[in-house]
């Protein structure tokens, strides 16, 4: 017989040895209170008795919410697919990389999970990473700028009232309101950050009271005096009244690769698969905005060509023009008084670079979109490997 059940349903517990339908699940046999065995499945888990075996590496992709589905976009441009059968479903897996699954959680599970060891990489917000991890050394930020999620933790205060004439945290700090008795009230889902922050800013007074969702409403109900909230267009204060103020950026933020450092020493195969993913990605991210010029180019030699090219400030490339003679049939004979460059450029200078190519006598301009740049190696693997001391 083959039951789920809730771990704290179950009695005296024996792993068995049969691996159920997923490597993330086993079967255990259990003893149940009228003393008959019979088989259970549980998902495997720090709380698996088995945790340390597991083989599998996980990876924890938010299950809902605004970065769900521009993560999932990320990793598709990375050619790293998600296939997940059905959007309910939480766990799935990426046919490119064998040997990880993905488990679909709320941003803040993901955190804690990787400190927890039930998962080992992560896809998240760096304000969930600093909030929930408070300071845990166990997790890495191993691509701090996945290129979306862009938001800053900042401190807004009603723009009417006793803060009309407030707009930077010094004005706030000295507002004569606040004492022991009646501290500063403010709103917020980030009071470890909020708390450090005001502490290193030598604030005396101030209260965090804890909210989830909807905190800019509650300056106008009474309920707080200043909220700490993520903003990103400020459409959301602008809505409710309220104001951000100098000095009141608490963090800047975006969507990052976050693992833990234990799986990476220990868990077999997860440096790999990180390696990969890192890899990928940096390729990705290094290609958007950047485009490939090809043009033909009259000249006696590649060099001299060459120099006409880095003659010109917007024409040098990621590493110099590649230049390659244009070999053409002129009477019966093989000449080569022609070039090929090929050269990538920023999207926003492109014009600017066709008019330069043009004024050295490059024609036959094509462009084209470049895909992924990979580079000898990524830079960020290098900081990854000595942050683990390898
Ligand atoms: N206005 C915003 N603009 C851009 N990015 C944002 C914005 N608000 C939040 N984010 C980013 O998106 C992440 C997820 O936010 P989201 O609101 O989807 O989930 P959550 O509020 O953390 O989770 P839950 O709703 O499950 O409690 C945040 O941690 C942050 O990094
Ligand atoms: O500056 P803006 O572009 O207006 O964005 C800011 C809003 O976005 C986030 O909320 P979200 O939409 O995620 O809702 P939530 O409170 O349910 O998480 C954040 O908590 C702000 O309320
Ligand atoms: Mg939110």
């Amino acid at each position: 017989m083959t039951t789920f059940l809730e771990p704290s349903s179950f009695f005296q517990v024996r792993p068995s040895s049969v691996r159920a339908f997923s490597t993330s699940f086993r079967s255990y046999v259990v003893c149940c209170a009228n003393g008959n065995p019979s088989t259970v499945v549980l998902p495997g888990s720090s709380r698996d008795l088995e945790s340390h075996e597991r083989k599998v590496v996980r990876l924890g992709l938010p299950s809902k919410g605004r970065m769900a589905d521009e993560t999932l976009s990320l990793l598709k441009n990375c050619q790293l697919s998600v296939r997940q059968l059905n959007p309910r479903q939480y766990v799935a897996d990426i046919p490119q990389l064998s040997n990880l699954e993905v488990w679909f959680q709320r941003p803040k599970d993901i955190v804690h999970k990787i400190q927890s060891g039930d998962l080992d990489l992560g896809i998240v917000g760096f304000d969930t990473v600093c909030e929930c991890g408070q300071g845990n050394d166990d997790l890495i930020v191993v691509h701090e700028a996945l290129g979306f999620g862009a938001c800053r933790l900042s401190i807004a205060i009603p723009k009417y009232g006793i803060f009309e004439n407030v707009n930077s945290l010094g004005e706030l700090a000295k507002m004569p309101q606040w004492a022991k008795d009646r501290p500063l009230r403010i709103e917020t889902g980030f009071s470890y950050l909020g708390n450090k922050f005001f502490k290193e800013k030598g604030f005396e007074h101030v209260r965090f009271q804890r909210s989830e969702g909807a905190l800019e409403a509650y300056p106008a109900m009474g309920t707080t005096d200043a909220i700490l909230d993520l903003v990103s267009s400020g459409t959301t204060l602008r809505e409710n009244n309220l104001k951000e103020i100098e000095d009141g950026v608490v963090l800047e933020s975006q969507a990052v690769l976050v693992a833990s450092r234990r799986s990476l020493n220990m868990r077999k195969g997860a440096l790999e698969i990180t390696h990969e993913i890192l890899e990928r990605l940096e390729a990705h991210l290094r290609a958007i905005g950047v485009v490939t010029v090809v043009a033909n180019m009259r000249g006696n030699s590649a060099e001299e060509v060459a120099e006409r090219v880095l003659s010109q400030p917007s024409l040098s490339g990621l590493q110099g023009p590649t230049v390659s003679p244009v070999f053409r049939s002129r009477d019966g004979k093989v000449v080569a008084d022609f070039f090929a460059i090929v050269i990538c450029v920023p999207q926003k200078e492109l014009y600017k670079s066709v008019q330069q190519l043009r004024s050295i006598g490059g024609s036959g301009v094509l462009v084209s979109d470049l895909t992924y740049i990979f580079e000898e190696e990524t830079p960020r693997w290098r900081r990854l490997l000595s942050e683990l001391g390898l």
